[in-house]
C-alpha cells in the first residue's frame, strides 16, 4: 500500500484582495498540515480571485500575486505538506494562468493552463496566453512549463480547470509520462446540473487515464458568478471524495496510489494506448525529483471505498433525495451565496431592501435575501438571528388603487414569517401627480397611454427604492425573473431598477417551483398566501401576466428553444407540439411568433438590467453571457421561409 492523504480546499477569494485571499490559504494550509495532508490542492486563481477580467492588465496586480505566493511559501516553510495553488504569472509579453507548486518554503514550479475557456461566461483567451506541451520558461528564477514532479510518495502533475474539460487536455500525455495524481485547480461557477457533469467528467478522465484526479474548486460569489466549491477526488474511475458545496474549508481523503499502479497494469487497453504513444515518438513530459520529505504517512488508515462504489460493500447509507428538490435547493443556496458575497465583498452596505408586492418574484427574492443574511451571520440562531434579520432586511409595500388586499396580506405575512421589517408606503397620490405632469408635458398633443400609466407606478416604486437605499446605505435588490426580462415585460426605470438582481436568470416556472419547495421546507404562511394570488403586475385592473404574454410553461419552452437551442421561429413552432401535445398547434405557433418578436425588441432593456446572479446554463447578460446586438432585424428568418429548397431549408421545415 502507498497511502497518501489528499486535501481539497474550497476558498472564497475576492478579486484583488490578494492579501486576505493568501491569509485564508495560509490558515487552511496550516490546518491541513496539522491533519497530515500529504498533498493539498487549492483553487485556480486563488490568490488574485476569479474572474479578474481586464484587471489582469495592471502589472502591479500581477506582481502582487507573485509576492503573495512567496509570502505563502515563507509562512508554510515549516510544513511538510505539498501545496498547489493558482495565480497569474507574467513572463515578458505573456500572462499565464498558472498552478504553483510549493513545498517546504520553496516555490518549486509553475504549470500554465493549456485550455483557455472563451465561451459562455468565460473570456480567458482575451487576456491569457496558452501553456503548450513541453513548454519550458523561466519565471524570475522559477521553472514555468510542462513538467511532472516526483515526491517520496509518487508523481504528480498540475493542471487548471478547463484542462480537464477536454479529452485532449494535458492529462493524457502527463499520465503516459508517469503522473499518478493530477491536481486540477478550478474556478468553476455554479449552474444547473453542473455538479453531476463534473462528477461524470472527472470519473471519465480518471478512468481513461488510470490516475487519481484531485479537483479543487473556488467557492463564493464574485459579481454575478457563484462558485460552489465541492471539490472531488476520483481514483481510476472510483469516486473517493466529494467535498461539501457552498462552504469554505477543506475536505480530505486517503488514496492508495498502489491501486493506481495496479489499475494500469491490469488495464491492457490503457497499456496498449501507452505503447502507441511511445511508438509514434511522442515525447514524455520531463519529470523532476523533489528530495524533501513530505508529511508523515505511516499512520494513514486504509481508505474504505465510499458506499455504493463497489458491489461487495453495503449501499444502505446512500441518500435518496429527489434530484428535482436537490436542484431547487441548489438554486436557493447559490442565489443566497451570490447575494451574501455581493453584500459582504462590496462592503458598503448596512442593510438590504426589497419592494415586496405580495407576488411571486419579490417573495422569492426576499427569501433569498433572508437566507443571504443567515449565511452572513453563521453564529446566530433563534431570536438573535431574527433580530439581526429585523435590523438588516427592510421591505416596502407600495400600493396604488390596483393593489389588492390579497397581495398586501401576503407581503405582510411573509415579512412577519422571516422577521423582516415591513412598511406600507402608498404611491397613489404620486401616481396621480405624475400622470398629470406627463399629460402636461404632452402639451395637448396626445394622451398618456394606458401602458405609460402602468409604467408610472413601477417607476415611482423604483425611484422611491433608490431614494431610500441612498439615505440608508442599503443594497436595493431587483426582483425580476428571466422570462419577463426576456420579453421586456418589465419597466425601464421601474421594476428593472435595483443594484443587484436576485432571480433574473431563473425562468418563471422555476421561480414558482422553487417557491413551492420553500413553502414546503419552511412552512411559511406568507409563501402559501403568495402562491394563492394571481401572477400579475397589479398595474391595471385584474392584470394577469400569462393572459398578457402567454402561459409561462410555453414562454419558458420558447426561451429554451430560441435562446438556448437557437432554433428559428418556424422550428420552434414545429418543436412545441412535441412538448405540449395537448395544446392547439396554431396557438403554439402564434405564441412562438410573439415570443421571437418580443424577445428581439427587449434586448435593449436587459442590456441595462443590473448585474445578476448566474444560475442557469443560459443567461441574459450581454456583458458576460449571451452577446446579442440590440439593433437587429429578423429578416433572415423570413428569407429562410421564403426560399424553400435552398440551402438549409430541410432543417427549417423538418
Ligand atoms: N430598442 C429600443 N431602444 C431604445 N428605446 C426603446 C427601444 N424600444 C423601446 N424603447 C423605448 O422604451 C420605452 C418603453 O419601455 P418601458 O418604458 O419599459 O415600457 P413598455 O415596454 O412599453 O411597457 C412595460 C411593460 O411591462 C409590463 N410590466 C411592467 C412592470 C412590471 C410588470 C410585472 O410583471 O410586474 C410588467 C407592463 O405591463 C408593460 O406591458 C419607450 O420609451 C420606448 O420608446
Ligand atoms: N404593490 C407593490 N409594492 C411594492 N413593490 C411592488 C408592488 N408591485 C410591484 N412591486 C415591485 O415590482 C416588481 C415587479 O412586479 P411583478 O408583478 O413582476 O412581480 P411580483 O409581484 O413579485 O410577482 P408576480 O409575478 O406574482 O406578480 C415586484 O417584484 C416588486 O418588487
Ligand atoms: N475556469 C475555468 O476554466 C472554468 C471552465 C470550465 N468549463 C468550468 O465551468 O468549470
Amino acid at each position: 500500500m502507498r497511502l497518501i492523504k489528499i486535501g481539497i480546499a474550497s476558498v472564497n477569494s475576492t478579486v484583488g484582495a490578494v492579501r486576505a485571499n493568501t491569509d485564508r490559504c495560509i490558515a487552511l494550509a496550516r490546518t491541513m498540515a496539522a491533519d497530515d495532508v500529504t498533498l493539498a490542492v487549492f483553487p485556480e486563481q486563488v490568490i488574485g480571485g476569479y474572474p479578474t477580467e481586464d484587471l489582469i492588465q495592471w502589472h502591479g496586480f500581477v506582481d502582487s500575486q507573485r509576492r503573495e505566493l512567496e509570502r505563502f511559501a515563507a509562512e508554510t516553510a515549516g510544513l511538510l505538506t505539498v501545496f498547489t495553488l493558482g495565480l497569474t504569472v507574467g513572463i515578458g509579453g505573456d500572462l499565464f494562468n498558472c498552478a504553483a507548486l510549493v513545498h517546504r518554503g520553496r516555490v518549486v514550479g509553475f504549470t500554465p493552463k493549456e485550455k483557455l475557456p472563451t465561451y459562455n461566461i468565460f473570456y480567458e483567451a482575451r487576456t491569457f496566453s496558452r501553456g503548450t506541451p513541453y513548454l519550458e520558461l523561466d519565471a524570475d528564477g522559477v521553472f514555468c512549463g510542462d513538467r511532472l514532479y516526483t515526491f517520496d510518495f509518487g508523481t504528480i502533475g498540475l493542471e487548471i480547470c478547463e484542462d480537464v474539460w477536454s479529452p485532449d487536455g494535458p492529462m493524457r500525455r502527463r499520465c503516459y509520462s508517469g503522473a499518478e495524481v493530477i491536481c486540477n485547480l478550478s474556478a468553476s461557477p455554479f449552474r444547473a446540473g453542473v455538479q453531476s457533469t463534473r462528477r461524470e467528467m472527472i470519473a471519465t478522465r480518471a478512468a481513461d487515464n488510470q490516475c487519481t484526479v484531485a479537483y479543487a474548486n473556488m467557492v463564493g460569489g464574485n459579481d454575478g458568478l457563484v462558485f460552489d466549491g465541492g471539490g472531488l477526488v476520483n481514483q481510476n474511475g472510483r469516486p473517493m471524495l466529494e467535498a461539501p458545496r457552498f462552504v469554505q474549508g477543506y475536505a480530505a481523503t486517503v488514496v492508495d496510489l498502489d491501486r493506481t499502479t495496479r489499475g494500469r497494469r491490469e488495464a491492457s487497453t490503457w497499456r496498449s494506448d501507452l505503447e502507441e504513444f511511445r511508438r509514434t515518438g511522442q515525447r514524455a513530459v520531463p519529470t523532476v525529483r523533489e528530495a524533501g520529505a513530505t508529511a508523515e504517512r505511516t499512520h494513514l488508515a486504509y481508505p474504505a471505498p465510499p458506499p455504493g462504489t463497489t458491489f461487495f460493500l453495503p449501499t444502505a447509507s446512500i441518500s435518496k433525495a429527489s434530484p428535482r428538490d436537490d436542484l431547487l435547493d441548489e438554486f436557493f443556496e447559490a442565489a443566497a451565496l451570490g447575494v451574501a458575497d455581493y453584500y459582504r465583498k462590496i462592503g458598503a452596505f448596512r442593510s438590504i431592501g426589497i419592494a415586496l408586492s405580495g407576488g411571486r418574484d419579490s417573495a422569492l427574492s426576499v427569501m433569498v435575501a433572508w437566507r443571504a443574511l443567515c449565511i452572513l451571520a453563521p453564529d446566530l440562531e433563534g431570536d438573535a438571528l431574527r433580530e439581526e434579520i429585523g435590523r438588516k432586511l427592510q421591505t416596502f409595500y407600495m400600493p396604488t388603487r390596483y393593489s389588492s388586499d390579497a397581495t398586501k396580506g401576503a407581503a405582510a405575512q411573509l415579512a412577519r414569517d422571516i422577521g423582516a421589517q415591513f412598511a406600507i408606503e402608498p404611491i397613489e397620490e404620486a401616481f396621480e401627480r405624475e400622470v398629470q405632469a406627463a399629460t402636461s408635458m404632452l402639451g395637448g398633443k396626445g394622451e398618456v397611454t394606458e401602458i405609460t400609466r402602468q409604467n408610472v407606478q413601477a417607476r415611482i416604486r423604483g425611484t422611491r427604492m433608490w431614494n431610500w437605499s441612498n439615505s440608508s446605505s442599503a443594497l436595493f435588490l431587483q426582483t425580476g425573473n428571466m422570462s419577463e426580462k426576456a420579453l421586456g415585460y418589465t419597466t425601464v426605470g421601474g421594476d428593472l431598477e435595483g443594484a443587484f438582481s436576485v432571480i433574473a436568470n431563473l425562468p418563471k416556472t422555476v421561480v414558482i417551483a422553487l417557491l413551492e419547495r420553500l413553502a414546503h421546507r419552511f412552512g411559511f404562511e406568507g409563501l402559501r398566501q403568495t402562491l394563492g394570488t394571481m401572477a400579475g403586475p397589479e398595474l391595471a385592473e385584474n392584470q394577469s401576466g400569462e393572459a398578457e404574454l402567454m402561459p409561462y410553461e410555453v414562454l419558458d419552452a420558447c426561451l429554451y428553444l430560441y435562446g438556448a437551442e437557437k432554433l428559428t421561429t418556424d422550428e420552434i413552432s414545429t418543436a412545441l407540439p412535441s412538448l405540449f401535445p395537448e395544446r392547439d398547434p396554431d396557438a403554439l405557433r402564434a405564441w412562438a411568433e410573439k415570443f421571437v418578436t418580443l424577445f428581439s425588441r427587449a434586448i435593449f432593456k436587459w442590456v441595462q438590467a443590473p448585474l445578476a446572479v448566474h444560475l442557469g446554463t443560459l443567461d441574459l447578460d450581454r456583458e458576460r453571457a449571451l452577446q446579442l446586438p440590440v439593433v437587429q432585424r429578423t429578416e433572415w428568418e423570413a428569407s429562410l421561409s421564403a426560399a424553400p429548397g435552398r440551402l438549409g431549408s430541410e432543417h427549417v421545415k423538418r
